[in-house]
């Protein structure tokens, strides 16, 4: 399999060679940035030596980059994959996209939300939420990988949505998420001494992840669904912890809600049940592709509280990425993905 990054040198394509490293049919091609080109990537990243001493191309090189490659990670702000992409698949590789250019199955969503033209209408992408969208990620050439908070929160929820457990439009997401979910440019937001011993919501009832959570719960819903989203900035590097409220249907029960989990989740690796009262924590998920979920009822309210964790880096970006290029070209789901988190 040859591979390659384009935005190498941010927080996802770090990651995703970091993960790639241990994959055994996985080999880098190349490694994009445009502020860095000619350095190596141990340069920029010490860690990674001994794994890659690969130099930094530029995008000027995208066409000889796709020709050379079966598949292309594009780790791009939004906005800026969809011409890459373009110009990769008429190259004939396969393209997966960390951001959210292709995300959306109506592009009119992801304009109004994302503030931004859609240029590549055409393409046929699909949403890549590997355990629910697994056999069209199968024969996709374009995955649009899901947000952090998203894949967190809507692997949360799918169970009770599926099961139609609960009323879909009492659902509340408060999701808390470290710092590299902004990425590795410098803002004034994600400064240490903003960050360090404080908490802070943010973008309440305008996050653009709530229309992509709002998409998936709907197609599983087979209706319109929204919720409310609540994003909140916590003091640690990695990590996303989602507390997501739902009202349950009359008479539902608890054992109903636990059978929604393991009927959906049983045979899924990647996902770790904790149980009806199990408190899933980033630190058990740090720097693996698990999501863990723990679930409560609350009979006094007669509410469903789910609670899920994953790394934002690797299921949340990077390691799901890897999860469906596996799926996508045949390979067994785990490879390069069987590291167990690290701890503490
Ligand atoms: N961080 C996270 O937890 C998650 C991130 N994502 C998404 O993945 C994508 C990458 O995120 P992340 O790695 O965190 O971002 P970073 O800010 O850490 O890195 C961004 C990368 O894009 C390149 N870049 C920045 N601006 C431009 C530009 N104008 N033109 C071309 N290249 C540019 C940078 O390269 P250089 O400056 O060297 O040219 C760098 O390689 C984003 O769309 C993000 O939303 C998705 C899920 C989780
Ligand atoms: C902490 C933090 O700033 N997180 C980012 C989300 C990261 C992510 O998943 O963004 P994409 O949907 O663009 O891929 C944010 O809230 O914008």
């Amino acid at each position: 399999m040859k591979v390659s990054i384009i935005g190498a040198t941010g927080y996802t394509g770090e990651e995703l060679l970091r993960l790639l490293s241990s994959h055994p049919q996985a080999e880098i091609v190349a490694i994009t940035s445009e502020s860095q080109t000619g350095a190596a990537i141990s340069e920029i990243y010490p860690h990674l030596q001994k794994f890659y001493d690969n130099k930094l191309v530029n995008m000027q090189q995208l066409d000889e980059v796709a020709a050379a490659s079966d598949v292309v990670f594009i780790a791009l702000p939004h906005g800026h994959a969809m011409e890459a992409g373009k110009k990769i698949v008429a190259k004939g590789a396969k393209v997966i996209d960390l951001g959210a250019d292709y995300r959306f199955r109506d592009t009119s969503v992801y304009e109004k939300w994302y503030k931004l033209p859609h240029t590549h209408k055409e393409a046929k992408a699909v949403y890549g939420l590997t355990e629910l969208y697994r056999k069209e990620v199968q024969s996709a050439t374009i995955v649009g990988n899901p947000g952090c908070y998203t894949t967190a929160s809507i692997l949360a929820m799918a169970p009770l949505i599926k099961l139609q457990l609960v009323e879909e439009n009492s659902i509340m997401i408060d999701a808390k998420s470290g710092v590299s979910g902004a990425g590795r440019s410098l803002g004034l937001n994600s400064h240490f001494t903003e960050v360090f011993e404080s908490v802070k919501a943010y973008n309440i009832a305008g996050h653009r992840h709530t229309p992509e959570i709002e998409q998936a719960l709907g197609e599983i819903a087979g209706k319109e669904i929204l919720i409310n989203f609540t994003p909140h900035l916590i003091p640690i590097a990695r990590g996303i912890l989602s507390t997501c409220y739902g009202t349950l249907k009359s008479g539902v029960t608890a054992a109903q809600v636990d059978d929604a989990f393991s009927s959906l989740y049983q045979e899924e690796y990647f996902i770790r049940l904790l149980g009806r009262g199990g408190y899933p924590a980033t630190k058990n998920t740090r720097g693996s592709n698990f999501c863990d979920i723990g679930w409560h009822i609350d009979s006094r309210t007669n509410r469903v509280i789910v609670v899920s964790a994953i790394d934002n880096l690797v299921k949340g970006a990077a390691g799901q990425a890897v999860q469906n290029m596996n799926v996508m070209f045949g390979l067994e789901e785990q490879l390069g993905l069987t590291q167990p988190p690290l701890y503490p």
